[in-house]
């Protein structure tokens, strides 16, 4: 059939796809991941600048020569400005998140909302993780002699941090894991099947997922959380509260009324230049898109910090020197900055390491998404058409053995010196890098410093090693529980 031409007629390297589902099909038997298929591909074509993939029915071009890989995501990004999702606003209005915005009217909420994340913010919010970090020990404590399912402990974790990042408090998950706030949250983030037909949707035939009308998040949480952070709204706006939180910084964005951009037509590099030439573009801020960015911050926080906290325990338990040598550190620079502050967590530079190093493991996505919003010619003289969808491929870029030798193996030390550009992606990269990228780490090594610091981890016999996925989703999600014995230190 034509739709499975598409590549072949391109003269573009690919492997066979299979009717409607293209190259997804082991994924929907769950016999292989998103991660494998792009690896094989990737290593069966050494030479190639680019490949050609088939999300079910959509054509995606695979970026694989590193230095095009890194045009595409810095240098000539002006001509792959976008994400490629399509969302519908006026049925879903909160699924207008700035992960889904394009062009110049995502360059203006950028611009505006990038101030929330700069490291004197960073600092301010610290202050707010504290009493989550007491929770968490506070949790262990009640269970040091049962096995803790670690995944579950830093969902919880990783729900109160981010809630008090939105909130402005603490929403007691640790506390209560049972509260409504917990599982709403699952809900989100569960691997069922809706939740895995959403996705595949969105992914896979974006334009027709527009025209449904369809969500990609459900509706009973958003409806959930969307009447939270309005209640939230109301209130501060009611009782002139002031708190040093994601809230707080949105309700000031939206007191503007406005953000704009200069623009430019599509022809022209608008984002390169800062001549003021082209028109000034406004775009209006209204409260569902103020609602729909605190919901994606909500969103974007709670299962990649739980996911890669767990599996960084995880390779702590399976090196137990590592994990000696990061609760040195941790107790070092406590003790030269007098406590467990901001500037001592700082400078747990080994720590951060085994974060790093888990996140090239364990990426949480299997590839960074960019649509070509402008012709672009290769050396070679093909030309990626607008509109075309392209992938960086960050899993297969983190398992290169050119990129990293004995790519399998946990090794923090990597981390140590800085590594070259272009081969550590698990935030993505350039101006569209993940937007809270600091404030993810920050809150990942607070938590992993925290367990640490009070307790020596094992893994417990009832683990199953290796761990088990699910591979029908996105990003790698263990099937089986990580669980772990602790001791007091
Ligand atoms: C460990 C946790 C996280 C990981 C691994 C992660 C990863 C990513 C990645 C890969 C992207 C796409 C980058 C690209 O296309 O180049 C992204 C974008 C984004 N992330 Fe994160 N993220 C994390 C946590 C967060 C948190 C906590 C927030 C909010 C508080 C957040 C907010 C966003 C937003 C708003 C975008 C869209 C940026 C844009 O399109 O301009 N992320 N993230």
């Amino acid at each position: 059939w034509d739709i499975n031409q598409h590549w072949e007629k391109k003269g573009i390297k690919h492997c066979k796809p299979v009717l409607f589902f293209g190259n997804c099909f082991p994924i929907v038997l769950n016999k292989k991941s998103l991660s494998d298929i792009i690896g094989e591909l990737y290593n069966k074509y050494p030479k190639e600048q680019v490949l050609g993939f088939y999300d079910f029915l959509t054509p995606r071009l695979f970026i694989r020569d590193p230095e095009l890989l890194q045009k595409i995501l810095i240098k000539d990004f002006t001509h792959f400005t976008d994400h490629g999702f399509e969302i519908n606003s006026e049925t879903n209005p909160t699924d207008d998140q700035l992960f889904v915005m394009n062009g110049s009217r995502w360059r203006a909420f950028r611009n505006k909302m990038s101030p929330i994340f700069t490291s004197g913010k960073l600092k301010d919010m610290y202050t707010t993780m504290s009493s989550c970090g007491e929770n968490l020990i506070e949790y262990l404590k009640k269970r040091e002699n049962e096995d803790i399912d670690i995944r579950e402990l830093m969902g919880l974790f990783s729900m109160d941090v981010i809630g008090a990042a939105v909130f402005g408090m603490d929403p007691g998950t640790l506390k209560n894991p049972d509260c409504e706030f917990r599982v709403m949250g699952k809900r989100l983030t569960e691997t069922n099947f809706q939740n895995i037909l959403r996705f595949w949707l969105l992914l896979a035939f974006p334009k027709f997922f527009q025209k449904l009308g369809i969500s990609f998040q459900d509706n009973i949480v958003n409806t959930y959380y969307g009447k939270l952070i309005q209640q939230n709204f109301e209130y501060r706006k009611e009782k002139q509260v002031y708190r040093n939180d994601f809230t707080q910084m949105l309700l000031q964005l939206k007191e503007k009324g406005k953000v704009e951009v200069q623009s430019w037509d599509s022809n022209d590099d608008y984002l390169k230049t800062n001549e003021p030439v082209g028109n000034i573009e406004q775009y209006e801020i209204t409260d569902n898109i103020i609602l729909a960015q605190a919901q994606s911050f909500m969103v974007a926080g709670f299962e990649t910090t739980a996911i890669l906290l767990a599996f960084t325990l995880f390779e702590l338990t399976q090196n137990p020197e590592m994990q000696e040598k990061v609760r040195e550190e941790i107790f070092e620079q406590t003790k030269h900055h007098g406590g467990f502050t901001y500037e001592a967590l700082k400078n747990m530079k080994y720590l951060e390491a085994t974060i790093k190093e888990t996140q090239r493991l364990y990426p949480m996505v299997a590839y960074l998404f960019r649509a070509c919003t402008k012709d672009y010619e290769l050396p070679d003289g093909y030309v990626i058409k607008k509109g075309d969808h392209i992938a960086i491929p960050v899993s297969a870029v983190h398992l290169d053995p050119n990129n990293y030798p004995d790519p399998k193996v946990y090794r923090p030390e990597r981390f140590l010196e800085p590594i070259k550009q272009g081969i550590y992606l698990p935030f993505g990269e350039g101006p569209r890098i993940c937007i809270a990228m600091r404030y993810a780490i920050m809150v990942m090594k607070y938590g992993l410093a925290k367990f640490l610091m009070h307790y020596r981890a094992k893994l417990s016999e009832k683990t199953k090693v290796p761990l088990q996925y699910n591979y029908r989703f996105f990003t790698p999600v263990p099937s089986n529980k990580i669980m772990l014995k602790i001791e007091k230190i």
